[in-house]
């Protein structure tokens, strides 16, 4: 399908802002001059296909279908079901609400293009993964993927669409299927494939994620030189896909890139799930902070950058200005409605005052990941949601508040392939109305004002609901705390054309069955001018929300005087973000969010209870005063570090580090990390966690040094070892990784008498340098590749200390290498079982057979054939 023109989508919402009436711009019609309908005809329409989803959901209209309660699938006539906890009954996807608003403005074509948007939200979201850019047996595991791709899915008995290859997804391999995760999960015909898939993401070689959150990095183009910002990072899908392209190969040849990530979330449970996403990466050059990202503090971060300051002497901006970043993510918290077709409960909870109470927060934050990315750099701002109150009206606000500083780029083609609609150039501000009444808006009496089209339009929202909004002025005194003006399209139709508002990229579900979603790029071309000095979408003053980010630049801290109206919009935003905080979380299957809080629409009473809330907390809240995070490794430790190991000379010892509380676990950090962020010293940043573990301390083993090496820092500690190496066979190794030892027996006569000799604690099994040289030639594999951490105790035996994920991504290096074949794999888990078998059974019979060194023996045996 051809992507649709960009003039058919040219603002199709006509001004609603101006008394003149322009006439409407070419492109569809507005949906709400259909004329001769009548008034409410909307309205009743509404309210059928409500009625038809219902009965699809329940069971009981003209299309009937089981309901198990939980999850019908069978994609193409079927629905998906979530239970809403509160009643016990299904959620019926779709509301009248929703529809009203989308079309209003004018998202998609009135008619059957609005049919099929919504048949499509009201369906299960296909699953889609990418096989991870860092796998150095990706084409091994392609062309067992394929073998499935080419293959015809039956669900139900009904043919499928074969799984697609997603073209956008350049240099790597993306893939989505036509069939959602629970049919995948559930489907007896597809277990094989569903095997696959588990395994490999469970190993980190596959990443579940949805084919519209992949587009994000893609466009964003990170290098392994890049000093990249995600400033609400967690789960960490585009974090981690970011990260494979800065550290590619870097996790198997301990090479190391210049730049670093550093990955932001304001919520420290989520950060820690972002830290468990990207552990399998391995990398160095990752840190992970939790603040606020309207006020991710600047001190402590970046060098000099002499030679831009030198280039541009007519730039009287202080050094910060001009930025740290070399790229930018801003995927901010929203209210996630094109999340809508896997987290269903959003249909329950939807409403306009979520994206109102939203745009403050996602415009600060947007801000301050322009001020703080370098000048020639390029930020993503993304969403999952269709509003263009949290899309284009805070793009539109950055580009007006930047006076030039920042400019929108064309990313379309970063993504060849996919269909993307324009950024829109006009939209339309509402509020539900009930939330307006509850708050004692009283709507004016009297005829509508405006065009006559815009009279039909103000009049089918209100059966619908909603309360239109003309422009900031039409909103009541009390109402503009939460409807900022920020939030109107421009006055002036042909601002957004000069803006180029038209190279947003929006995602709508029906267009490649996908979820929906917002992305702008923005690249700045100078240092923004100093803050407050902006001016808002309809030419009002921005009010302050700039004084916020004018407090942290200049003083790199978290003030706790930071509050007035601009703050109470984004303590606002920030308690009806709910909505929208697990829209990404792929482990949750349909979440089910609370309510979101109405905090912008509170009675006095609440009002002052939280007002004095805040005093209270404002006076008890202490001044954050950076701490250090790591503390250097000690001398002695290194020292026996240094013998144990024989770490040759070159190591970048000042970079090991151990965290303050007294966790056992010692880090390598990148040397980016360590210069530009400043992490042993003057740390101004909240850190959960950085670099990659490189030593486990042991504080109670008898070994002479105290020091364990770790599986996850081979790549880089490897190289430097002269002690504690010894070299083993293909099939030796491939042994090891299943029955978990290594016995003496197996080495050669040069290498046995080493490990006969070696003291007790770790060391290192690697391939031989022989089948290691035929191995390079077919892969991208370093020599960390094929290397085993194991212990050394007492004994014959030696313990493989690594965990069943990086064992069975060892397996899979060593058959793509053709060191080893599935069916030998196969024949030594077989023997283990049975071997394992008949020890459990002599047990059951009171026998002490001395099975285990049984199952020794035979494995040795295997090992020796
Ligand atoms: C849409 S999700 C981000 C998804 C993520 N980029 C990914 O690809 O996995 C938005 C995130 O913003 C975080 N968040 C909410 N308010 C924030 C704030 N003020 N500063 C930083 N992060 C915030 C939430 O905790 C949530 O994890």
């Amino acid at each position: 399908m051809a992507p649709p023109s960009y003039a058919a989508f040219f603002p199709p919402v006509p001004d609603v802002t101006g008394a003149s009436a322009p006439e409407p711009p070419p492109g569809p019609a507005s949906p709400f001059k259909s004329g001769d309908m009548g008034k409410g005809w909307r309205r009743k329409r509404q309210k059928k296909n409500h009625q038809n989803l219902e009965d699809k959901a329940s069971g009981t209209g003209k299309s009937k279908r089981s309901v198990d309660g939980e999850n019908v699938n069978g994609r193409g006539d079927g629905w998906i079901v979530a239970r809403d906890p509160s009643s016990g009954k299904n959620i019926v996807p779709g509301s009248p609400v929703f529809e009203a608003y989308y079309q209003a403005q004018s998202i998609v074509e009135p008619g059957v293009e609005w049919k099929k948007f919504m048949e499509t939200l009201a369906m299960p979201l296909p699953a889609s993964f990418r096989v991870n850019l860092d796998c150095d047996f990706t084409e091994m595991l392609v062309n067992e993927i394929e073998t499935h791709v080419a293959r015809r899915i039956h669900v139900n008995g009904k043919e499928m669409a074969p799984i697609k290859r997603l073209e956008f997804f350049q240099g790597g391999h993306a893939y989505q299927m036509a069939i959602d995760r629970h049919t995948l999960r559930k489907d007896s015909s597809l277990a094989e494939f569903h095997e696959l898939m588990k395994t490999h993401t469970e190993a980190g070689t596959i990443t579940r994620q949805e084919t519209v959150s992949m587009i994000p990095p893609v466009v964003l183009g990170v290098q392994p030189h890049h000093k990249v910002l995600d400033m609400c990072a967690a789960p960490g899908s585009k974090t981690s896909q970011m990260l494979e392209t800065l550290s590619r190969g870097c996790s198997r040849t301990g090479q190391e890139p210049s730049g670093y990530i550093v990955a932001n979330d304001s919520d420290t449970a989520r950060a820690y799930m972002l830290v468990h996403q990207c552990r399998r990466i391995n990398t160095v050059a990752l840190c992970v902070t939790t603040h606020k990202a309207q006020l991710f503090p600047a001190r402590g971060l970046g060098r000099k950058e002499p030679a831009v300051e030198a280039e541009n002497p007519d730039w009287d901006v202080p050094r910060v200005a001009l930025g740290y970043f070399d790229r930018i993510l801003c995927d901010v918290p929203c209210s996630g409605d094109g999340t809508v077709r896997k987290t269903f409960n959003i249909w329950r909870t939807w409403s306009p005052g979520q994206g109102l109470g939203l745009h403050p927060m996602q415009y600060v934050i947007a801000r301050r990941g322009a001020a703080l990315l370098k000048v020639g750099g390029l930020m993503v701002y993304s969403t999952c949601t269709l509003n263009p109150i949290e899309n284009e009206a805070v793009v539109l606000s950055l580009l007006q508040d930047s006076e030039g500083a920042l400019e929108l780029v064309d990313p379309r083609p970063l993504v060849p392939g996919l269909i993307v609609r324009p950024g829109l150039h006009s939209w339309r501000v509402m509020e539900s109305t009930s939330r307006l009444q509850a708050n004692g808006h009283v709507a004016p009496d009297g005829e509508d004002q405006g065009a006559e089209g815009e009279q039909e339009v103000e009049r089918t929202l209100r059966d619908s609901g909603l309360t239109l909004f003309r422009s900031y002025e039409d909103v009541p005194e009390p109402f503009r705390r939460w409807i900022r003006p920020s939030c109107f399209p421009p006055k002036d139709p042909t601002v957004a054309e000069r803006l180029k508002l038209h190279y947003c990229m929006r995602c709508l579900p029906h267009d490649q069955d996908t979820g929906g979603f917002f992305i702008a790029l923005f690249k700045k071309t100078r240092p923004l001018p100093k803050p407050g000095a902006g001016k808002c979408a309809d030419g009002g003053d921005a009010e302050g929300v700039l004084d916020v980010e004018e407090v942290v630049l200049e003083t790199g801290k978290e003030k706790d005087s930071i509050e007035g109206r601009s703050m109470s919009s984004v303590d606002q935003g920030a308690a009806s973000s709910s909505a929208a905080l697990d829209a990404e979380t792929e482990a949750s299957d349909y979440v089910v969010h609370d309510a979101p809080t109405s905090s912008v629409l509170m009675t006095p009473l609440q009002q002052e209870q939280q007002q004095a809330q805040k005093e209270r907390r404002s006076q008890t809240r202490k001044t954050f005063v950076p701490k250090e995070f790591f503390v250097p490794l000690a001398d002695d430790g290194w020292a026996s570090i240094k013998e144990f190991y024989g770490v040759k000379e070159g190591f970048p010892r000042d970079r090991l580090f151990l965290r303050r509380d007294g966790s056992k676990v010692v880090i390598l950090l990148s040397q980016g990390l360590v210069e530009d962020v400043q992490l042993s010293t003057r740390c101004q940043l909240q850190l959960v966690n950085a670099g990659t573990r490189i030593f486990d301390r042991a504080s109670a083993d008898r070994s002479a040094c105290a020091y364990r090496l770790s599986q996850d820092g081979m790549p880089y500690m490897l190289p430097y070892l002269n002690k504690r190496v010894v070299q083993v066979g293909p099939t030796a190794l491939a042994a090891m990784t299943v029955y978990g030892y290594l016995d003496l027996d197996l080495l050669g006569p040069m290498q046995r008498p080493l490990l006969e000799d070696m003291e007790m604690g770790s060391f290192v099994a690697v391939l031989e340098p022989t089948c290691l040289a035929g191995v390079a030639k077919m892969m991208e594999a370093g020599i960390a590749s094929f290397a085993l951490m194991c212990w050394r105790g007492f004994g014959q035996k030696m313990n493989v200390m690594c965990i069943a994920h990086d064992l069975f991504i060892f397996q899979c290096r060593l058959k793509a290498a053709r060191l080893v074949s599935e069916a030998q794999l196969v024949e030594m888990r077989e023997t283990k079982s049975r071997l394992q078998l008949k020890h459990a059974n002599a047990k059951g019979e009171g026998q002490n057979l001395k099975v285990t060194e049984e199952i020794e023996q035979a494995c040795g045996k295997e090992m020796d054939t």
